[in-house]
């Protein structure tokens, strides 16, 4: 059975590593190193999936993308960034998106 999975629950998971620093925790490895390592391991997670994406590898692109994700939540928690913050952005951008379609078909209506 596939496991339970929720980006929240992945993050608070994360902030609770960031808190209590056990042992261990790859995670833990990551944010006492600081943001620098953090960066660098963003930086090649990319470059991992856009050579993945090159080689037309849907499943090795699928398992990079999860690295990246991982990878990019563990900076996100680093620097006091929440998934609202990144979800807020997103739907300002949507509503702004669609209100240029809308106004796109106005004017395309009136030709
Ligand atoms: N999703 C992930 C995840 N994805 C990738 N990784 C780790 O990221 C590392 C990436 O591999 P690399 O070969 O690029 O790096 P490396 O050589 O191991 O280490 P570096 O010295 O290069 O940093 C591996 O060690 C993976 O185990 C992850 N480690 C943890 N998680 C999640 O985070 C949770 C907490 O993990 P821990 O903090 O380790 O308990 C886990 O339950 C998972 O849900």
């Amino acid at each position: 059975m596939e496991a339970q999975f929720s980006y929240e629950g992945l993050y608070q998971l994360l902030e609770e590593r960031n808190r209590q620093r056990p042992a261990g925790s790859y995670t833990t490895y990551l944010f006492e190193k600081g943001l620098d390592k953090i960066l660098k391991k963003v930086g090649e997670e990319s470059t991992e999936v856009i050579i993945a994406a090159k080689d037309q590898d849907r499943k090795e692109t699928i398992y990079e993308i999860a690295d990246l994700a991982y990878h990019v939540l563990v900076l996100m928690v680093d620097m006091g960034i929440t998934l609202e913050d990144v979800k807020a952005e997103l739907a300002s951008r949507h509503v702004i998106d669609h209100k240029v379609k809308q106004e796109k078909m106005a004017s395309d209506h009136d030709q």
